[in-house]
């Protein structure tokens, strides 16, 4: 099987690698596309190329998806497939542009660098050559999500775009406190900060500009900004009941102050 991997940064050079093909890069870069070729020993092929293969992955920005998946996919001779982390807009522009091949849209839910990992799964046409590529991730550690577009593109609201504006959020309003300060809670978000702030800052930019969530997670920082004890109290309480249950944090009897039990 020979795929043409479009896009040769991180997560094109991740899918090269994490899959049993022939691989070719095309970039905009075309040094990158040689780098990402020689990481994961490929071909370098034209961006805007004749050639035509079996597999054409789409590994761009997902501002740029729709695009270069409407520019793309006549190369794709049996299916094309894209891993740029938004399934609703890339699953309908390859129902356009390749009606009758497979489709299948990936999302990596983690940073290259801590692949396997799990990675959400979209067949929207599914048929032997997606089966053989979706068989070789799972074989190499990755658990597959199945999932739909829509439900994929709501979670990453919550799971993407309302944690990195959490996350941003503390590490651009915390002071740095002298050693010996730090509570087990602080450390936990400490890490995360540390983490997310080693990426890619278009990356998160981009995941922004697409998905809701930064803004509930504003309104709530406001609202707690601004309550008063009995406000806070109750402000807390609703999030315990979101995360463990009606009652917890809600009965006197089982209040701990955070303690565990
Ligand atoms: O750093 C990690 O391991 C991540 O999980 C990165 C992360 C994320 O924070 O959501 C960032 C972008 C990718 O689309 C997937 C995952």
């Amino acid at each position: 099987m020979d795929v043409l991997i479009v896009g040769a940064g991180s997560m094109g050079t991740w899918f090269g690698d994490a899959i049993d093909a022939r691989v070719a890069f095309a970039d905009v870069d075309r040094d990158a596309a040689a780098a990402a070729a020689e990481r994961v020993g490929g071909e370098v092929a034209d961006l805007e190329g004749e050639r035509t293969y079996d597999v054409v992955c789409l590994a761009v920005p997902m501002t740029h998806v729709r695009d270069a998946i409407a520019a793309q996919a006549d190369r794709a001779e049996r299916a094309i497939v894209d891993v740029s982390g938004v399934m609703e807009p890339a699953i309908a522009a390859m129902e356009r542009a390749a009606p009758d091949r497979e489709r299948v849209s990936l999302h990596p839910l983690f940073a290259p660098e801590r692949a396997p990992g799990s990675i959400a799964v979209v067949r929207d046409r599914s048929g032997p050559v997606t089966d053989d590529l979706l068989a070789v991730l799972a074989d190499r550690g990755n658990e597959l999500l199945e999932t739909t577009a829509t439900e994929h593109d709501e979670a990453m609201e919550t799971v993407q775009a309302a944690t990195h504006a959490a996350v941003l959020s503390f590490a651009l309003a915390a002071e740095s406190v002298p050693d010996g300060f730090e509570t087990p809670i602080y450390e936990g978000l400490e890490r995360l900060a540390e983490q997310v702030t080693a990426g890619t800052p278009r990356v998160y930019a981009d995941i922004q500009a697409t998905f809701d969530g930064a803004d509930a997670v504003a309104d709530a920082a406001s609202e707690i900004a601004a309550a008063d004890a009995d406000d806070l109290e109750a402000l807390y309480r609703e999030a315990a009941a979101n995360w463990h249950g009606e009652t917890a944090g809600g009965d006197e009897r089982h209040d701990t102050g955070g303690e565990p039990t």
